[in-house]
């Protein structure tokens, strides 16, 4: 493909997904519906989408100002995002646009009335610098600048005390984490063997299991892998694994286990001992598991999706288990850097939303605890009124539960120093390198008899 060709591919991903699609859906499904474009190719298309997906905000600021509109106003057509980033991102000059914008097959068509607007304003604005216009510009407000929804501002700024560092970090791409298969080997055999196939790995820091890939290896090729020696996972979602300290022969459910992430770490933490049920709303997101559980040689798992089917399974699991995880369906803050666009499809009514959902969540699954036994609350979200917010909600009307400080289990059994000061966990993209995660670890009362509830599943809608 030809440089401009590259360029408008990347321009009709991003004008795909304008009506609030999901970019990650809609980059495989442009590359399946083109099997022509090579690997090459279509990875510098994806870059290329990602990279605006990370700019769209200030892109759209740009586009107002120079338009004459109100600079915070959005609703920018994404044609003008597309002419305005190849000005500011790739400075490019009118001669550029003359000679590649024709309409040409797979080529832009030619610049509107007001896209020459554009052009012609920002030339008269680098003057005789041949430099590129900085994207940043000093009247942008913070959220801008930032690229993140306007309504995140107050409350991230607030939990980060002013730290802009923390909300940049949110736009920064993320590196790729494997978490080792401690039923295949130890971190360093593993390392070693990784090294071998020709990557530029290194240990995590947090997590015992963690390996750190530099680069942008083919992983789904790769030997080590198809073994099931590893398993892409974040760092922080190996903590939030280990803080629930699953041990071989326990009675274990990973109770919003989605597609397995979380339950793959439980079970080899397991050492495939004892009973590990997935549990999900989603059927389908269930059934993604079952490939990645026979990789990695697990074979103590039961999934047992929420709904009517299993509904008489779950009433009399009443109370039974050691280990209850809830990886609860949240707003996601904490994962915006891997998903540029998943923050402009959700508002504060999302957020109030899932709060609730998340407290019947923690209601329903608390009921699987027996004595003694731990509920384990997680979100990929940094906001409070989904951490600390449901956990406060939670704790209210459930006085047979306490709170054990993370803390005293990551001094057992993540052995690191311990980042949080506890007792819950917070973990941030800026401070630790890890997805935004949060965690904490209510432990129910060894001499409260579990309550016997009507229905313990929820059929709520699955987010
Ligand atoms: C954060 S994701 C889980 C990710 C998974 N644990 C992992 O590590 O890969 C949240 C999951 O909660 C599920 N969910 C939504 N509503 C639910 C409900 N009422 N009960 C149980 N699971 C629910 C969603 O289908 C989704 O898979």
């Amino acid at each position: 493909m030809t440089p401009v060709a590259r360029l408008q591919a990347a321009y009709e991903l991003l004008d795909n997904i304008s009506q609030g699609g999901v970019a990650d859906a809609a980059a495989s499904r442009y590359f399946r519906d083109r099997r022509y474009i090579g690997s090459k190719d279509r990875t510098a298309i994806s870059e290329r989408f990602y990279a605006m997906l990370r700019r769209l905000a200030r892109l759209e600021w740009w586009v107002n100002v120079l338009l004459e509109r109100p600079p915070e106003a959005g609703g920018a057509s994404v044609r003008h995002l597309f002419v305005v980033d190849l000005l500011l991102s790739d400075n490019w000059i009118p001669e550029q646009f003359q000679k590649n914008f024709d309409g040409e097959e797979h080529r832009p068509h030619a610049l509107s009335r007001a896209e020459r607007t554009l052009v012609d304003k920002i030339v008269e604005l680098r003057g005789d610098s041949k430099e590129p216009l900085p994207l940043d510009h000093p009247e942008m407000p913070l959220w801008v600048r930032m690229e993140i929804p306007p309504w995140s501002e107050a409350p991230l700024l607030e939990l980060f005390e002013g730290d802009e560092a923390e909300l940049a970090a949110l736009n920064s791409p993320a590196l790729l984490d494997l978490r080792i298969n401690q039923l295949h080997g130890t971190r360093e055999s593993i390392l070693a063997r990784l090294q071998f196939e020709g990557l530029k790995v290194e240990a995590g820091q947090w997590s015992p299991l963690a390996i750190r890939v530099f680069g942008r290896p083919a992983l789904g090729t790769l030997p080590a892998f198809k073994d099931g020696l590893v398993e892409i996972q974040d760092e922080g979602s190996q903590l939030v694994a280990l803080l629930a300290d699953a041990k071989p022969g326990q009675w274990v459910i990973d109770y919003c286990a989605g597609a397995g992430g979380k339950t793959l770490a439980l079970a080899a933490d397991m050492n495939n001992k004892g009973r590990l049920i997935a549990s999900d709303i989603s059927e389908k997101r269930l059934e993604r598991a079952v490939t990645r559980l026979r990789r990695a040689g697990v074979h103590n798992v039961e999934r047992r999706a929420l709904g009517t089917e299993n509904a008489g399974w779950f009433k009399r699991q009443v109370g039974k288990f050691d280990r209850v995880l809830v990886d609860a369906p949240c707003s996601g803050t904490g994962t915006w850097r891997r998903n540029p666009d998943m923050k402009w499809r959700i508002g504060p009514a999302d957020v109030a939303e899932l709060t609730v959902k998340q407290r019947e969540i923690l209601d329903a699954a608390a009921k699987l605890v027996k004595p003694g036994g731990r509920l384990i609350y997680a979100t990929c979200s940094l906001l409070p009124e989904e951490n600390e917010g449901s956990v406060a909600a939670f704790l209210e009307t459930h006085p047979e539960f306490t709170v054990k400080p993370v803390t005293e289990i990551w001094a057992e059994r993540v052995t690191t120093p311990c980042p949080a000061p506890g007792p819950y966990l917070r973990l941030t993209p800026h401070r630790h390198g890890t997805d935004g995660f949060f965690t904490a670890v209510l432990e129910r009362s060894a001499s409260a008899a579990a309550q016997i509830p009507e229905s313990p599943e929820l059929a709520s809608e699955e987010s």
